[in-house]
């Protein structure tokens, strides 16, 4: 049962997917977490993987950036492919005074400039949230491996360039720590399968600081990240 973006059969995909924004963060975990390692998708190169990770089953895919992307690879694999919940583990910038470059940041909640929720035909503003169960394992996880996390609001943006520059400081007076570019449209997808999601990023440049993770530390520096979200898959 192929879907025009996903060639996977069914039972080929976890209950739990991590879902990085770049396909080769997903070959990156796979080679090197997982174990007894399937491949399952290479449909566009948005690569996706199968594999045991201490045991228990887990799959990672690529989820593109923007959330038109991970809105179509979402949408399938929860009502497709069975998912109960997908971990987006992304790289942000940081907003806040108090974020760092390197930091963890959890989407408790995920304000958006995006206009995702106008199909709901919703009489309001809908406000996007993680997962609470998901939320609060991955915070007992990340105590347990000794990694701070700030967890808070973030805003997923439709823009990653921006022609009016005091865009993210408005943002920041209503504390937002971090932006990204999908967490908002996933969190919807999921409330309206009814299924679960959270969106755990690590700070990869601050907005206005400028201090930027040098390209070859991302990799390294985003390992807690992925250990977090594998630690509470299941
Ligand atoms: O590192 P990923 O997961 O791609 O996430 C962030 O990086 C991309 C922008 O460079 C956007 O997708 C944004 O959300
Ligand atoms: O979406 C993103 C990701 C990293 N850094 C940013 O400024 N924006």
């Amino acid at each position: 049962m192929a879907t025009p973006h996903n060639a996977a059969k069914p039972g080929d995909i976890a209950k739990t997917v991590l879902m990085p924004g770049d396909p080769l963060r997903a070959k990156y975990i796979a080679d090197n977490f997982l174990e007894d390692v399937t491949c399952f998708n290479t449909v566009r190169n948005m690569f996706g993987y199968t594999g045991t990770y201490k045991g228990k089953r887990v799959s990672v895919m690529g989820g593109g950036m923007g959330m038109p992307s991970i809105g179509i690879y979402s949408y399938e694999l929860y009502h497709f492919y069975d998912v109960e919940s997908i971990i987006r583990i992304g790289s942000a910038g940081g907003i806040g005074d108090d974020i760092k470059v390197r930091d963890v940041v959890i989407g408790m909640g995920a304000s958006t400039d995006s206009n995702y929720a106008e199909q709901y035909k919703l009489p309001g503003t809908y406000a996007p949230i993680a997962d609470f169960s998901l939320l609060r394992k991955a915070v007992e996880a990340a105590e347990e491996k000794n990694i701070k996390v700030v967890v808070g609001n973030i805003l997923s943006s439709d823009h990653f360039y921006n022609d009016y520059e005091k865009t993210n400081e408005l943002w920041k007076k209503m504390n937002i720590a971090a932006v990204e570019m999908e967490a908002a449209a996933l969190y919807m997808i999921a409330a309206r399968a009814n299924k679960k999601a959270l969106c755990i990023l690590t700070v990869s440049d601050h907005v206005f600081t400028g201090e930027a993770l040098p390209a070859e530390e991302r990799q390294t520096s985003f390992r807690e990240m992925m250990e977090i979200a594998l630690e509470i898959a299941d």
